[in-house]
């Protein structure tokens, strides 16, 4: 009903500040926006499910996610990915992986200092009586 729209409402707010607020950070530039297939032209076969920070504003106003456990599902792809593409002891790799772990621990900080349990718990009702 009305009430759980303005739910879903705030919780766009605060997933688009967050994901925001990672764009704005120089640490995570390799992560706003999808790799270069044409760059990187095997990356597909080894990464089956890509991720970025600008697909995850595309999904948010696209109302993909009902629950921020949904849109960590996502955040969590993309620092996975990195750890899984960029997996050698060349500086390169490690440089991207530092990153990947600082996405990770910033993510995690945000969420713990800034959401409220109660506000995803009812998040959290409305993704089950869907
Ligand atoms: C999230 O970003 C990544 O996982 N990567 C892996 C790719 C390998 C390396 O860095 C990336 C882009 C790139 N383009 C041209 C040549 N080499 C590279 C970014």
């Amino acid at each position: 009903e009305e009430q759980e729209e303005d739910v879903l409402r705030e919780l766009r707010l605060f997933l688009r500040n967050v994901t925001e607020r990672l764009a704005l950070d120089r640490r995570f530039k390799a992560f706003t926006k999808p790799v270069d297939i044409e760059e990187v032209p095997d990356y597909l076969m080894v990464i089956r499910k890509p991720m970025d920070l600008s697909t995850l504003l595309t999904n948010i106003d696209q109302h993909k996610y009902v629950t921020v456990r949904e849109f960590m599902s996502d955040t969590d792809l993309i620092w996975q990915n990195a750890l899984e593409y960029n997996p050698d002891s060349d500086p390169m790799d490690r440089h991207i992986r530092h990153r990947a772990c600082a996405l990770k621990d910033t993510v995690r900080a945000i969420i713990r200092d800034e959401l409220d349990e109660d506000f995803e718990r009812v998040c959290e009702e409305i993704r089950e009586s869907r």
